[in-house]
């Protein structure tokens, strides 16, 4: 008989509805979060064992609207010195699904290593009818296991896809077909095959000049939101409060109100960097110099990525630099 050698993933449970627990099979909405230990959610799904030798950690036990910049940098720590051990080939984030983009992305960007790190969670408690954790974790388990998701940056499986954690977001909050990319999804992953259509074009992981291992501390960046009638409370209040950058959640092309444009001017001449980023639901696309001066104001544009992803690019950015131009830079290669 053939013997095959299994990989080894581990999987680092944080919480999140793929940890939940409901009062009745009906509530697929109404649960509590974060309450199922990583051996039961392990212990769900038997079949993990044919796909790898599995065993968990329990790095936190939230809901992820919960997460802090210090849980960021605790898993973060975490998974850098599990892609540093020769006995490791894959590793599996089990995570709530609120801010679960913005773990990814955090993580594609500090993670020096090419074995695949998943980050994965579920849209319904696994007490739920129809519970969709079982398969979402089977399918990151078989991911991470594999050989061809090596080098492509920080991947997340969701009903049945897998998504850049770069670009993907959660777009809807009731369905399990909530997890999308603006560009698409890489590959999907069936029965524990995954199949691959294309490749992340911005820089990550092994090709990122950010290591987790240099970064002791994430500066505070607020996110402002734009809509008919604002004004620069917002801004005047995270200014206040030591905001280093602030992420304008601007109206179509990250555009900004004569109400607040002043406000924004000074705040960049008091050295706080003002991030012009877009509200609009399928993905912004702002471009310098596009309905504001950008290069006379001194003020960065985040592109595609949307404002809570410019929030994570804009923290670990400014733990290298101050300088507009650089982080302007870095918000086009990541
Ligand atoms: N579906 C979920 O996981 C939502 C939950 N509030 C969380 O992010 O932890």
């Amino acid at each position: 008989q053939e013997t095959v050698t299994k990989p080894n993933v581990v999987i680092l449970a944080t919480g999140g509805t793929i940890a939940g627990a409901g009062a009745s099979a009906a509530n697929s909405a109404t649960y509590t979060a974060a309450k199922v230990g990583v051996d039961q959610l392990i212990a769900a799904v038997p079949e993990l064992s044919k796909l790898a030798n599995v065993r968990g950690e329990q790095v936190m036990q939230i809901a992820s609207e919960s997460i802090s910049n210090d849980n960021l940098l605790q898993l973060g720590r975490r998974v850098a010195e599990l892609a540093d051990s020769k006995d490791v080939d894959g590793i599996v984030i089990t995570h709530g699904t609120d801010t679960l983009e913005e773990t990814a992305y955090f993580l594609n960007l500090v993670e020096k290593t090419d074995k695949p790190i998943i980050v994965v969670g579920s849209m319904r408690p696994g007490t739920a009818m129809s519970a969709d954790g079982m398969l979402n974790l089977y399918n990151a388990v078989a991911v991470a296991g594999s050989k061809d998701a090596r080098g492509k940056g920080v991947l997340v499986t969701m009903n049945d896809e897998i998504q850049s954690g770069r670009d993907v977001s959660k777009t809807m909050n009731i369905k399990t077909e909530a997890f999308k990319s603006p560009w698409g999804a890489l590959g999907m992953v069936v029965e524990g095959k995954s199949y691959w259509f294309r490749l992340p074009a911005k820089r990550h992981t092994m090709d990122s000049e950010f290591d987790i291992k240099n970064i002791t501390s994430l500066p505070n960046v607020g996110i402002a939101y734009s809509y008919g009638n604002v004004d620069d409370t917002a801004y005047k209040a995270f200014a206040q409060a030591g905001a280093k950058a602030i992420i304008h959640v601007g109206t179509g092309n990250g555009s900004v109100s004569s109400r607040v444009v002043p406000t924004l001017q000074d705040l960049r001449k008091d050295g706080i960097q003002i991030i012009r980023s877009s509200h609009v639901n399928n993905g912004g696309f702002v471009l310098r110099n596009a309905e504001q001066p950008d290069d006379k104001n001194d003020w960065v544009v985040a592109h595609d990525l949307n404002p809570q992803k410019a929030r994570i690019l804009a923290m670990v950015a400014l733990t290298k630099t101050q300088d507009s131009k650089e982080l302007q830079r870095m918000f086009w290669e990541y």
